[in-house]
């Protein structure tokens, strides 16, 4: 399995950086046609309008429709989010292109701009589960959008609380205490997305976890993850790795 990293704008280097810190080799994707040389896809947090821009630019949406649909394994983090929606609100004017094919509705910049990021822990149980560790993960929120309504297909892996100052009437959410959330992480069958950025930290359960899930949906087929040679990390030397941002 080639793991591809959409490289146009954003943090695609951090992504890569993680992946190699798991020892698997992400490959820069640019051009349509590189499509067919990765198996799984992941799409970067930056700013999705430029990002749409620069995918409309290079023709690259009918190739990136075409590997979602063809069952692919993609995970959009923060912008790459917005690219899988099948709807977004808060749009600039004229809207951009997206990819489409996540059953939800995401807010574009649902937490407000720049200033208002933030970073907050996460419950994470079902990925915990699955991946191990601590029942929550650090989540990076820049200039993040979030989820307001997800299909019955979906899986929703991580929520958050909408902050009292939101003008937002109806969100997804409210748990027993009437307290009114968001949907911050999800999964639908071959996408997953995240409204923060696991790769700006240390935990690489998000990227273990699509990786698994990458696995599992090409079980069968002959090719498996390149690893980058001879540099298959022990557990014990992941924890020593230097971080990027945030531990
Ligand atoms: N960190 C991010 O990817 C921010 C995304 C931003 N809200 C946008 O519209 O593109």
């Amino acid at each position: 399995m080639v793991v591809g990293v959409l490289a146009l704008q954003g943090s695609f280097n951090e992504h890569i950086a993680a992946l190699r810190r798991l020892g698997v080799k992400g490959v820069e994707v640019r051009k349509a046609e590189q499509l067919q040389d990765v198996s799984s896809l992941i799409i970067p947090g930056g700013e999705s309008t430029t990002m749409a821009k620069l995918a409309e630019f290079h023709n690259l949406f009918p190739a990136l429709r075409n590997f979602v649909k063809m069952g692919k394994p993609v995970w959009g983090t923060c912008a790459g989010l917005i690219f899988l929606a099948d709807k977004v609100v808060g749009q600039k004017s004229g809207g951009q292109e997206l990819i489409g094919g996540l059953d939800c509705t995401v807010h574009r910049n649902f937490f407000g701009s720049q200033i208002q990021s933030f970073e907050a822990d996460l419950e994470i149980p079902n990925l915990a589960s699955i991946e191990g560790g601590q029942g929550t993960c650090r989540g990076v929120f820049i200039r993040a959008p979030a989820v307001l309504e997800a299909g019955p297909g979906v899986e929703v892996l991580a929520v958050y609380p909408v902050p009292p100052d939101s003008n937002l009437v109806d969100p997804l959410i409210e748990s027993q205490e009437g307290e009114k959330k968001v949907i911050v992480a999800l999964k639908q069958g071959n996408l997953l997305g995240t409204a923060f950025h696991p790769e700006l930290t240390a935990d690489s359960r998000w990227h273990t976890f699509f990786l698994k899930m990458a696995s599992e949906i090409e079980e069968g087929a002959s090719n498996s993850i390149v690893t980058i040679e001879g540099s298959q990390p022990t557990l014990d030397q992941l924890e020593r790795i230097d971080l990027p941002i945030f531990q």
